[in-house]
């Protein structure tokens, strides 16, 4: 992939300075502006390539398509729930987080949170500053010997579980994705969330804010709890429904909540910040030192090697340009983006496209398959119509057109070239192909459209695109008329086969001036500049 060019950083919250010195050592320009409000965050971010963030900034649609400049979103920490990714991928940037760095601080504070709910640590605080003594009222319960229900076993869940173990907690858990002997290994058994409610004591999540974890506890599934569960949420606020765990807390039926994230923040409702049995904190889940070190130093690192071309790290919303950073890959994205744009050329007149197959042949193209395909559509729709599809984008631009698209892999056939992109597309109900390869770093062209070129076209420079049926006067007819346009021929490719209406390709000096005066010599004409 063509490097990305960042040259301009604003950091809208408090970010570790390392993130600013290693931006700054690297060239980029970075300004720091925080509490911002929508309208001056959308009039500051038109100057900047780059934007870094922590959960504070809303980074909406809004804010997204008025960024003309902006190229990536880099989020210091986890969670980018924050910002609409769907519109960012729209629009061709790459939102890019630092997943690892605040993993150890977010389970630490979840272990406080849950001591803290055992032995009513903060509230047994509180009492002691107005005066009291109490010794009755803040009698606890141990840890040992208890139920942990840990909802969500990816990183922070794992991290909890092996601390609470320490205090001879038996830990229990459910997560889709990670596999049961993956958590058995590190002590947590798995079971259905319908199994797993009954038996805690306490219950904690650890899983993203998405549509499928909204309410994970909600009015149902607390009736389904021992009574007096206590249950922690350091992760996103909304996992726990607020309302349900009001109600649960009011009756008894949750015997206390320790919060450290809220579906608004900060909360304007304070019912539950106010309630006796909740404890709670300002989203610090990832505010220490240690993480917050870590998570500005990656991001800046993620942004830095990915200007250099070095490698992607940490994308959340183009995983198939991970496999781009090297050489090979670099060539195999000029060759389909230069496909697309002949195929674009030569069939310029027939609209709309409306399905567009690619065929990598040869175990070469096995890995590029995914980024292969991104790189012909970018190839077909940027050409020529002054659309800017980027990698990240042009599936989800293609889909939104009504284009079908298909990619497959295939082995190589045993032909001259071993590894081959084959590209066919359907322009006004007719099929038209297009095959190329990678030849000594050059992309090239080996077929067109029926036409097997005797000699490869190198995809680059000036090209123009000729058919016509063969006939002895028809080379130098076409010589002539671009020596008269004083265009000077470069290179030449013809068809191995002399019969009916084939692709001719000829590299000139510069494109012709007028591709109308082709008309009486071929059938049909264009030319491209690569
Ligand atoms: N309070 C804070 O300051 C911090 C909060 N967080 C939040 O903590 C949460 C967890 O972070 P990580 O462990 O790093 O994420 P992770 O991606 O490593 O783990 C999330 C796990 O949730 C699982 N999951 C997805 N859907 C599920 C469902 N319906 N039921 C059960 N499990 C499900 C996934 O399979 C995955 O294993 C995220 O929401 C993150 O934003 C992270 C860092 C700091
Ligand atoms: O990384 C996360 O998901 C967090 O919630 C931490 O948020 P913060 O960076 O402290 O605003």
């Amino acid at each position: 992939m063509a490097p990305i060019s960042i040259r301009t950083v604003l950091i809208s919250e408090s970010v570790d300075p390392r993130c600013r010195a290693i931006l700054e050592e690297n060239g980029i320009r970075v300004t720091e502006k925080q509490n911002m409000k929508k309208d001056e965050l959308i009039a500051e971010l038109k100057d900047y390539d780059g934007l870094v963030v922590r959960s504070a900034t809303k980074v909406t649609a809004d804010v997204i398509n008025a960024a003309d400049n902006l190229k990536i979103i880099g989020r210091a920490g986890t969670g980018v729930d924050n910002v609409d990714v769907d519109a960012a991928t729209k629009k061709g940037i790459i939102v890019m987080n630092t997943p690892s760095g605040n993993t150890l601080s977010a389970a630490e504070l979840t272990c406080a949170l849950l001591m803290s709910l055992s032995r009513n640590v903060p509230q047994a605080v509180m009492s002691m500053k107005q005066g009291n003594w109490d010794r009755k009222k803040f009698m606890g319960s141990e840890l040992y010997g208890k139920v942990l229900g840990i909802v969500g076993l990816g990183r922070i869940g794992k991290e909890v579980a092996s601390r609470m173990q320490s205090f001879g907690m038996k830990t229990i858990g459910y997560d889709p994705i990670t596999p049961v002997e993956v958590s058995a290994s590190w002590g947590v058994e798995q079971m259905s969330l319908d199994q797993l409610w009954p038996q805690c004591d306490y219950i904690t999540v650890h899983t993203p804010l998405m549509p499928s974890t909204v309410g994970l506890l909600n009015d149902e599934t607390f009736a389904k709890c021992k009574k007096g569960v206590k249950v922690v949420n350091c992760a996103r606020g909304g996992i726990i429904d607020e309302a349900a765990l009001l109600r649960a807390v009011e009756s008894g039926q949750c015997g206390g909540a320790g919060l450290d994230v809220f579906v608004e923040e900060p909360p304007k409702d304070r019912n539950l910040v106010d309630h006796p049995n909740v404890i709670s904190c300002p989203h610090l889940g990832a505010s220490t030192k240690e993480a917050q070190a870590r998570c500005g130093q990656d991001i800046a690192l993620q942004i830095v090697d990915m200007v250099k071309g070095k490698s992607l790290v940490g994308a959340v919303n183009a995983n198939v340009l991970a496999s781009t950073f090297s050489q090979e890959s670099h060539q195999l994205i000029k060759l389909g983006e230069a496909i697309g744009a002949v195929l674009q050329s030569c069939t310029a007149s027939q609209t709309p496209l409306s399905q567009v197959h690619v065929i990598n042949q040869g175990d070469c193209m096995k890995s590029s398959t995914g980024y292969m395909t991104s790189a012909v559509l970018v190839g077909l729709l940027n050409h020529g119509s002054g659309c800017s599809s980027n990698l990240i984008n042009v599936l989800s631009l293609a889909k939104e057109s009504g284009i079908m698209v298909n990619q497959t892999h295939c082995a190589s056939d045993g032909a001259a070239a071993e590894n081959v992109c084959k590209v066919e597309i359907v322009a006004n109900g007719c099929s038209y192909k297009a095959n190329g390869s990678v030849q000594c770093g050059v992309p090239i062209l080996l077929e067109l459209s029926g036409s097997v070129f005797r000699q490869p076209v190198a995809l680059t420079g000036n090209l123009l695109f000729f058919k016509a049926s063969a006939s002895p006067q028809l080379l130098s007819s076409v010589a002539g008329l671009l020596a008269t346009a004083g265009v000077e021929i470069e290179s030449f490719s013809g068809p191995s086969d002399r019969t009916g209406d084939l692709w001719y390709c000829v590299g000139v000096s510069s494109p012709l001036p007028d591709l109308g005066a082709l008309k009486s010599l071929v059938k049909e004409a264009a030319q491209l500049t690569l």
